[in-house]
C-alpha cells in the first residue's frame, strides 16, 4: 500500500525519512494557521529532499501555488480546502501537478459531489471533518467507505496511528481502491517532527 507522511518541516527529520521509509510522499503544510506550517525560510532545505512532495493548500490562490511548486520543488498538489471542482480542474490544467482533492467526512458522504472532481484529480483523500482542516488527530466513521462508488484510488487519512494496521487491511481487502494511507499526528514527538522509527515499522506492516 501507498505511504503518504505528511506535516514534514525539520530539513533532518525529512532526510532520515526519506533514507529509512522512503515513503511514496512526503506533506509539506502551506497553510499558515497549521502548528505544521512549513514557511518560505525552509522551502530551500525541503526542494533538495529527493522525494515527491505535496504541498497541502486550504483554499489558496492561484499565484501562490504556482509559486510553492517552484520555491519547493512540489510533485504534488493537495487542495485541503473548499475548492470547487472547476478550481481543481482550472489548478491541475495550469499546472500540470498530480492533485489530491480532500473530502472531510463528518456525519456522511456525498457522492454525487464528488463526482465532479474525479476526471481532473488523481486520487481523493478522505480525512476527518473538524475546523483545522487537518492534522487533527481524529478518525471518522470509516463504515462510510464501504459505499464508495467509484474506481478512482483513494488514500486514507484522519488519526491514523500505529494501532490501525489491522483495520486497514481489513478495509483493503473488500475495497481495492484504498490505495494507501496519509499518516501525521499519530506518529509525531512534536508537531512537524516524526517518530521515523515508528513510521517505518509501520510501512513494513502495510506494505
Ligand atoms: O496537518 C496539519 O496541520 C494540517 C492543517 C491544515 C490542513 C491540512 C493539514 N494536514 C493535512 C494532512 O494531509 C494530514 O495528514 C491529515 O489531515 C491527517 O492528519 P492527522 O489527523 O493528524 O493524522
Amino acid at each position: 500500500m501507498k505511504l503518504k507522511v505528511c506535516g514534514m518541516r525539520e530539513a533532518e527529520n525529512c532526510q532520515e525519512l526519506v533514507e529509512s521509509v522512503r515513503p511514496d510522499w512526503m506533506g509539506v503544510i502551506l497553510y499558515p494557521p497549521s502548528p505544521r506550517y512549513a514557511g518560505q525560510q525552509a522551502s530551500q532545505q525541503i526542494r533538495q529532499i529527493d522525494i515527491k512532495k505535496v504541498g497541502v493548500f486550504v483554499n489558496e490562490n492561484m499565484a501562490k501555488i504556482k509559486r510553492a511548486i517552484e520555491d519547493y520543488g512540489l510533485s504534488t498538489i493537495q487542495l485541503h480546502g473548499k475548492e470547487s471542482a472547476e478550481e481543481a480542474k482550472i489548478i491541475k490544467d495550469e499546472t500540470g501537478m498530480e492533485v489530491f482533492k480532500v473530502f472531510s467526512v463528518g456525519e456522511h458522504i456525498d457522492w454525487v459531489q464528488m463526482e465532479a472532481f474525479l476526471p481532473n484529480i488523481d486520487y481523493v483523500l478522505f480525512d476527518t471533518l473538524t475546523k483545522a482542516h487537518g492534522g487533527s488527530g481524529k478518525t471518522f466513521n470509516w463504515q462510510l467507505l464501504k459505499d464508495y462508488p467509484f474506481d478512482k484510488p483513494f488514500l486514507l487519512s484522519g488519526g491514523i496511528g500505529p494501532g490501525h494496521v489491522g483495520k486497514i487491511l481489513e478495509i483493503k481487502e473488500s475495497l481495492p481502491q484504498l490505495a494507501g494511507v496519509d499518516i501525521n499526528s499519530g506518529f509525531e514527538i512534536a508537531p512537524g517532527l516524526k517518530d521515523v522509527e515508528l513510521v517505518r515499522g509501520f510501512k513494513g506492516m502495510i506494505k
